[in-house]
């Protein structure tokens, strides 16, 4: 099993660019597993005491739970990977079946500053995009999906989003294999990263 890491700070375009990488492979080779799915459960808190969780902070995500399915997969075993609501800012309760396949990709923010799921990525990819052009999409994207308006985005990005993403996020560069740019569509980086993983599957 081939196991791809692909992080980067919220709107640069991971999830994008995931499916820039499924579109080109065999369908049924690849598998996701997607850093939001694993939120802690805060089924225990009221609706007004979730949107005061900081979701950029690593101690908001299960990796325990990350790991311990990852290696459930590597060993061939399925799981069941919790889905996640953010308009509810919590687990549905339900969960996806997921089966191990000859990738693996794990997608998410801070899937690089967690030191023991980040050994476990044979690749590691980090998606850059200015930090303007982030805010811009993340904007469009939470007020058109995610049900947020423009002064829970603005005020979210400026008391944990920016500061997290300083702290937590922007220094797991550092780790990465594969920078991809995306202030615009790269789809010559997309033919690099599908050419590594046919090299090795
Ligand atoms: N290279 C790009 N150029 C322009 N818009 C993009 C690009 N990549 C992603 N987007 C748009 O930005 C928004 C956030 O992208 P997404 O892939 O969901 O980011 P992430 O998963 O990193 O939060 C989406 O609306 C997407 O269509
Ligand atoms: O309940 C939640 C949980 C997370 N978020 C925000 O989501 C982004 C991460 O998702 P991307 O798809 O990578 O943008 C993170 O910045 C959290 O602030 C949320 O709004 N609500």
């Amino acid at each position: 099993m081939l196991i791809i890491g692909i992080a980067g700070g919220t709107g640069c375009g991971k999830t994008t660019v995931v499916n820039q990488i499924l579109n080109e492979l065999p369908e049924g080779e690849v598998g996701i597993l997607w850093q939001d799915s694993y939120y802690k459960d805060t089924s225990h808190l009221s609706y007004d005491e979730r949107i005061k969780i900081n979701f950029d902070h690593p101690r908001s995500i299960d990796f325990d739970l990350i790991v311990a399915h990852l290696k459930d997969l590597k060993n061939n075993k399925p799981i069941e990977q919790p889905v996640y609501s953010f308009v509810k800012h919590n687990r549905t309760g339900d969960a996806i079946l997921t089966h191990p396949r000859k990738v693996m990709i794990v997608e998410g923010i801070l899937i690089l500053a967690n030191p023991e799921l980040r050994d476990m990525f044979d690749i590691k990819i980090f998606v850059h995009a200015d930090s303007d052009e982030r805010l811009i999409r993340r904007l469009k994207r939470d007020i058109k999906e995610r049900g947020r308006d423009l002064d829970e985005v603005l005020n979210r990005y400026q008391t944990t989003l920016k500061p997290m993403h300083n702290q937590f996020i922007e220094p797991t560069k550092e780790y990465a294999d594969i920078i991809i740019p995306t202030n615009k569509h790269n789809t010559v980086a997309i033919d690099i990263v599908r050419t590594i993983i046919n090299d090795k599957l």
